[in-house]
């Protein structure tokens, strides 16, 4: 039996991250300010908690300046507004991020649709939505751009591919999807109620899960020679040994004897998120000083 390859996102984000603070050289060298990134956490929930620490520190070492605002879970909606609005004119700050998800008692639409759009470097709001829905230059959410960057990167040419999208969440199923259509692809998205899944994944050259439940998509379903990538983190107790750990929307081990290639959980999508992240911010602090695009990202 043939073995696939596993894609190494930690990797690439290492590459992608070095190719911003060369960009980011440049910006300070052409404005005299760095770019700067806001993080907004809301509440205390520990995973939420290390991501931020994560983005703040990487935001540092890109030579950007970060800026974090940690809120009570009690926060009133209409404080946490006040805030994004003095965000949107303090001229220091180019990206926000509003880490998700936001406590029940506040609405994320309204919250995200505060969002100065040019700063939005989740590409949630739906001005940016809307944009990449139309074709129209945007900034596009984090993970799905990830995605196709280690797509294009291990087949080249996505132009005339059956893609399988499983799941349809706005933060990562639909853009996903959209993006794919941009490249070309025969797109499907599936999702919870879809019947027959493991048949429909079956057609896909390319297939990306982001479904949130750990393993579900079988190493048996994947067509030979697939490429797959896998966007789950699900924290799941070892029924071996007990031990807590990640795992993805795919079962890898299976999958590996199905695919070209496949990206791990973790050290795939994960480290490609907050790359891209980071480029975007690079990407907003250009289009809000009138640079243009920053070239080669
Ligand atoms: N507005 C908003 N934007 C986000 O981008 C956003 C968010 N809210 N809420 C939370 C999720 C989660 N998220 C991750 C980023 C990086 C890793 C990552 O780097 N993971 C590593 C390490 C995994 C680990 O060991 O915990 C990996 O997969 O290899 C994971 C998850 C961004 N999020």
């Amino acid at each position: 039996m043939t073995i696939g390859k596993l894609i190494d996102g930690k990797a690439f984000a290492a590459t992608l991250r070095d190719k911003v603070g060369e960009g980011v050289a440049g910006f300070v060298e052409a404005t005299g300010r760095k770019p700067g990134l806001a993080v907004v956490l809301v509440g205390e929930d520990p995973a939420s908690s290390v991501y931020v620490r994560s983005k703040g520190k990487m935001t540092v070492a890109a030579g950007m300046e970060s800026f974090e605002f940690k809120r009570p879970d009690s926060i009133g909606e209409e404080d946490l507004l006040d805030l994004i609005e003095e965000l949107n004119h303090d001229d220091r700050v180019d990206g926000i991020l509003v880490q998700l998800p936001l406590p029940g008692h506040i609405d994320e639409a309204a919250v995200i649709g505060a969002i100065d759009p040019a700063k939005d470097v989740d590409g949630f709001h739906v001005v940016n939505s809307g944009k990449l829905a139309t074709g129209q230059e945007a900034l596009v959410p984090c993970t799905p751009l990830g995605c196709i960057m280690l797509l294009k990167d291990e087949l080249g040419d996505l132009s005339g591919l059956e893609a399988v999208v499983v799941g349809r969440s706005n933060i990562v199923g639909k853009p996903m999807a959209a993006l794919l259509l941009a490249e070309s692809c025969t797109v499907t998205i599936a999702h919870s109620r879809t019947r027959d899944l493991a048949s429909v994944v079956h057609r896909a050259d390319i297939v990306v899960a982001a479904v949130g439940r750990a393993e579900m998509v079988k190493g048996e379903w994947i067509k030979p020679g697939a490429t797959v990538i896998d966007v789950g983190i699900n924290r799941v107790t070892d029924t071996e040994d007990g031990k807590a750990r990640i795992v993805g929307d795919v079962a890898t081990a299976e999958a590996l004897a199905h695919v070209r290639a496949i990206t791990p959980v973790p050290g795939g999508v994960g480290p490609m998120t907050i790359a891209v992240l980071l480029r975007n911010t690079l990407v907003a602090a250009h289009a809000r000083a009138g640079l243009g695009k920053p070239e080669g990202l």
